[in-house]
């Protein structure tokens, strides 16, 4: 659609109720327009930020979601990381259109968002911000993409956003992945592409959150369909107990026929042990008999857990650290690294991971918890880089009951006291604010948290592993970071390599096409040009370009053309660091002067404010 002056958008708008618009009148675009005018009886041309949930509020709408939340929040990290580098925000949104988790992309674009007030909190129902991504898919329960002059709000014009709904284990809605973008030079043909890749997103979420749900039953998969491959869970009679959206549409099972505990056998062709072998293909057809062809269907998970063959064993400490041997893989460096964990073994050293975005310290951060004798109790991550300081203190440190208003009434115990007897990993650990490290470096020193409002300490027990893309040494050199929690947390130190500087390199990207593209072969041209590429996004962006190109590639074959490889002729500097840097230094020459410090970097007063606000640094006195 062309872009319009603001006038003739809302001229256009209001055209759609008297059907003379320039729009496809039955379209869904069109369709939504008119609901917001004679349904909702909106505005176009009204302007204003969209309603917003105070914290308290936030944690209440949240509650009934924790366990979407948990099951989504690693899948939505590594998406809003693959989308970050094309300024997209993205969001989990709870059933009502509120955000209620949100990834800001970087500066200039997250200014943005927070300018406009698309962030947590913010409710984008269709029927009081009209036509916009959340709001219209939720309203309709299906994927959309609305670019720019699509919203029905004239002043969210400047953004477009795609979204996909997420349904529960029963086929109902559960929320909605949003993602966000401002920039205008992004074509339809890019936002369609990363709507794809977000659906393949809420697909994998939406499978945890099933298999997580009947965790106690076995689950098939029936492959096919638009909503993609569905799910089935049955009991130890092969009565089926749960059948997911999609696969209830492909077999035509409704809430009804799971509830009557129709047998698997009307579905799914059967051998005399249960469903058919390892992989094997199967007759599949529906409930009225109609035959749907052919289809695999994986062995249950259970099971496929319980028969497979052991590895054979060495011995066992070698065994604990196996996980982490995989992740050495075949590069030197990393491999004497684990060596020097292995030595450390049981001794309650904290570890610092250091390496890029995506290089894999989350996974080697719970491979060192897994190698651990701490591995029965529990792994617990914060990203501080993904909260607002309010929330990182309650979240780690706890709060007793009443501590505070809109705290849950029965307090909240805090990742620290959970982490007990167990592994606290603290990601992005360079973002958490000054203030934080004071507190998180008394309970290194003293063992024992304070939570909000508490009358006593409650002793801690944990192994702290945290991790980096910034050069902490440096940071704390300038004072943007406390030097006596660096020491403290740098215990031992482990820089993670990026993918183009691993010895293994062509090993890792063989064994990660093995794992996302199993049914699939790389051409030479697709092979010299991952074997080529810097891979800036490291580990994740291999992954996601490989998972991508599976679902691409024609005959089996991926070739060059399926790779979706943006140009970059080396990584990126982190510009970001390196500004927060100057500024740091600005401000402690100057004594904490801003007015000072501003004239020195040649900046305005309000710009170096907002700098200092949205880096969150602390101004020295
Ligand atoms: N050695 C490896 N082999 C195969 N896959 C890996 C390896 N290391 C990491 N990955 C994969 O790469 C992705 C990113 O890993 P992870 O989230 O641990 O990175 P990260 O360094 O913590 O990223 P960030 O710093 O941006 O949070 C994950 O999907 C992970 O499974």
């Amino acid at each position: 659609m062309a872009s319009l002056s603001a006038s003739n958008h809302v001229a256009r708008v209001l055209s759609v109720a008297d059907q003379v618009a320039d729009v496809d009148a039955s379209s869904r675009i069109a369709n939504s327009w008119r609901r917001c005018l004679v349904n909702h009886k909106l505005d176009p041309a009204r302007k204003g930020p969209p309603q917003t949930l105070t914290e308290a509020e936030i944690r209440h709408a949240a509650e009934p979601m924790e366990q979407l939340i948990r099951l989504a929040t690693p899948e939505l990290e590594s998406l809003a990381k693959v989308l970050r580098e094309a300024g997209y925000c993205v969001n989990l949104a709870d059933p009502s259109a509120t955000a209620l988790l949100s990834w800001l992309p970087g500066a200039p674009d997250a200014d943005i968002f927070l300018h406009w007030g698309v962030y947590t909190g913010s409710n984008f129902s269709e029927s009081c911000e009209g036509t916009n991504g959340l709001g219209t898919a939720l309203a309709e329960e299906k994927p959309i993409l609305v670019h720019r002059d699509e919203h029905f709000r004239e002043q969210w014009g400047i953004f477009s956003c795609a979204v996909a709904p997420l349904f529960d284990p029963a086929g109902r809605i559960a929320g909605a992945v949003n993602i966000t973008s401002c920039r205008g030079d992004l074509s339809r043909t890019a936002h369609q592409l990363a709507l794809a890749v977000t659906m393949e997103a809420t697909r994998r979420i939406e499978g945890a959150i099933f298999r997580d749900h009947f965790r106690n039953a076995s689950i098939a998969r029936v492959p096919g369909g638009d909503g993609g491959d569905g799910l089935l869970a049955y009991d130890e009679d092969r009565r089926i107990v749960g059948a997911c959206r999609s696969a209830r549409a492909l077999l035509g099972l409704t809430d009804g026929t799971i509830a009557s505990g129709i047998d698997l056998s009307r579905y799914v062709e059967l051998d005399h042990e249960g469903v058919r072998g390892a992989d094997g293909v199967v007759e599949l057809r529906r409930a009225d008999g109609r035959a749907l062809g052919r289809g695999r269907v994986a062995p249950p998970l259970r099971a496929r857990s319980s028969t497979r063959p052991l590895a054979p064993r060495r011995d066992a400490s070698a065994d604990r650290f196996d996980a982490l041997h995989r992740l050495a893989g075949g590069d030197p460096g990393l491999v004497r690294s684990v060596m020097r964990l292995k030595r450390i073994g049981d001794h309650n050293l904290p570890v610092l991971l250091h390496g890029e975005t995506g290089v894999g310290k989350d996974v080697f951060a719970r491979a060192i918890h897994a190698g651990s004798n701490r591995a029965r109790s529990n792994y617990v991550a914060l990203n501080c880089a993904a909260m607002p300081e309010s929330l990182i203190d309650a979240e780690l440190f706890g709060y007793e009951a009443g501590a505070f208003t809109g705290a849950r009434r029965d307090g909240s115990k805090g990742l620290i006291v959970q982490a007990d007897g167990g592994t606290l990993f603290l990601d992005e650990i360079g973002d958490m604010p000054v203030a934080l490290q004071t507190r998180l470096l008394r309970v290194l020193e003293n063992r024992e948290v304070w939570p909000l409002g508490a009358l006593k300490p409650v002793p801690v027990d944990i192994r702290l592993i945290s991790a980096t893309h910034r050069d902490l040494g440096r940071m704390a050199e300038q004072g943007a970071f406390r030097a006596d929690l660096y020491f403290r947390l740098r215990g031992m130190e482990v820089r993670l390599p990026a993918l183009r500087e691993r010895a293994d390199r062509d090993d890792v990207i063989r064994q990660i096409a093995s794992e996302e593209a199993p049914a699939c072969r790389l051409s030479d041209d697709a092979w010299s040009r991952l074997a080529a590429y810097p891979f800036p996004g490291n580990m994740r962006q291999l992954r996601h370009v490989l998972r991508l190109a599976g679902c691409t590639a024609e005959g089996g074959v991926i070739i060059g053309a399926d790779l979706d490889l943006p140009p970059f002729g080396r990584a990126e500097p982190d510009l970001e660091a390196a500004e927060r840097a100057t500024i740091v230094e600005a401000l402690r020459k100057h004594g904490g002067r801003v007015t000072e410090a501003a004239r020195a970097l040649k900046l305005s007063r309000a710009t170096l404010y907002r700098k200092i606000k949205t880096m969150k640094i602390e101004t020295p006195r």
